[in-house]
């Protein structure tokens, strides 16, 4: 049997980085998926079989002897393997896993890749033990672009081991794509956070939780809150292409609050404000036209301010500062979404705004360099299929 699973990558709108340090954030699942397909393998005569993972988007396939990872492994060391509950990945079991990835000669242009091939073999080995099987793994969202590519890896990943696992107790035989039970989802997104916790060292959960739950959320200390937006939320999302590592610049912003304790204090308890004012905006009804301007106003001069507390936290990037001088000669605000350093930025594109205007836009963001996006936000998370 084979199961699939698709999960959505996110934007925030607002609240990135300070929702690390418990401030609310507001977040939506975007129409971009990561994909997992998942079989188990019988292990052939005289051979465990293997572990095997590809990573369509790279190009590159992996794989372990389930010998080797017994080996690997011992009960004294970590534990038993696999664990009913999710459990933190200890700093043993980090090292040995290491070790096995070390092991995998990943090309250097591509080491990048080993933090998401770690968070694998821990969530892998946690739920599966050392059975043998097959993983493939693609996305249509670019990696390491602030688009939560790290989330929906570990979300997809996390739903489809568990949906071959006896933790749930599904109906395998329906067809075509389930939405998973409350209970179930839950769980994905636990197991979904250890996987974050790998690849982005202190996650606040938020981009996990988006993905597997989709919607729109406003997010804070691990509690979410469904909203809805009463107008449709039009973002034109602008890939930099200037990569960058969100484990890196979430630690850079912590080594801020230990140099400036007091004003990065400040600044969160500014944005835990903007954040809430932008999700009572978001779902205030509007009746008309004029309505709907001075929400959109208002959206545009919170993300602005937000966009200003980024640069304050020392997140901001020359090519993030080049999209906000481009859309801001259109009159139109902009900030960056998810990490920063380079990676995506997001601008609202108002109701009543031309297409015209909007095509001109994206040209001129496009001849600097920039790829131009745009996406459907707040809709669908975790989805399995079996076949
Ligand atoms: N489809 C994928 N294939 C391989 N690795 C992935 C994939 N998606 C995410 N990753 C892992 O996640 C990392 C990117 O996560 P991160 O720096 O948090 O950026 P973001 O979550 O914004 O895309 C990659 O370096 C890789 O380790
Ligand atoms: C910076 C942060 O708020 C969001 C990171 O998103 P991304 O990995 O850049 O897509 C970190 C987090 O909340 O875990
Ligand atoms: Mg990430």
């Amino acid at each position: 049997m084979e199961v699939r699973t698709r999960a959505p990558g996110k934007i925030i709108l607002s609240g990135e980085h300070a929702v690390v340090h418990g401030s609310t954030a507001v977040a939506a699942a975007i129409d971009l998926y990561t994909r997992v397909s998942f079989r188990l393998l019988p292990p052939s005569e005289g051979d465990a079989g293997s572990v095997e993972l590809e990573l369509k988007d790279t190009g590159l396939a992996f794989s372990w002897p389930s010998s080797r990872l017994k080996e690997t492994f011992s009960f004294e060391a970590i534990g038993p393997p696999l664990s009913p509950t999710p459990r933190p990945c200890s700093p043993e079991h980090s090292k040995l896993i290491a070790s096995l990835v070390e092991e995998q000669n990943i090309p250097e242009a591509k080491i990048w890749l080993r933090s998401g091939i770690h968070a694998f073999l821990y969530l892998y080995t946690s739920i599966h033990g050392f059975k043998p099987g097959k993983v493939v793994i693609s996305s249509e969202l670019p990696l390491g672009s602030g688009l939560g590519s790290s989330a929906a890896f570990c979300v997809s990943l996390s739903g489809a081991l568990l949906a071959l696992s006896d933790a749930f107790s599904i109906d395998r035989q329906t067809k075509g794509w389930l939405e998973l039970e409350l209970s179930e989802l839950e769980l994905v997104n636990k197991w979904a956070f250890e996987g974050e916790k790998i690849i982005h060292g202190k996650p606040s959960g938020i981009d996990n939780t988006v993905s597997t739950f989709g919607s729109m959320i406003k997010f804070r200390s691990g509690e979410l809150t469904h909203i809805r937006s009463s107008t449709p939320l039009r973002m034109l999302i602008t890939n930099t292409k200037v990569g960058r590592n969100t484990k890196a610049l979430v630690a850079g912003v912590s080594e801020r609050v230990l140099k400036h304790p007091d004003a990065m204090a400040a600044v969160f308890r500014a944005v835990d404000s903007i954040s809430k004012e932008l999700s009572v905006i978001i779902e205030s009804p509007t009746s008309d036209d004029v309505s709907i301007i001075a929400k959109e106003e208002k959206l545009e001069e919170l993300m602005e301010m937000n966009q200003g507390l980024l640069q304050c936290m020392g997140v901001s990037h020359a090519s993030i500062e080049t999209v906000l001088r481009t859309t801001l000669k259109y009159k139109l605000a902009s900030k960056l979404t998810g990490a920063g350093g380079g990676g995506c930025v997001l601008t609202l594109l108002p109701t009543l705004l031309s297409t015209k205007i909007v095509d001109k836009v994206i040209a001129e963001l496009e001849s600097c360099g920039f790829q131009c996006l745009k996406a459907e936000v707040g809709g669908k998370g975790l989805e399995v299929c079996f076949s």
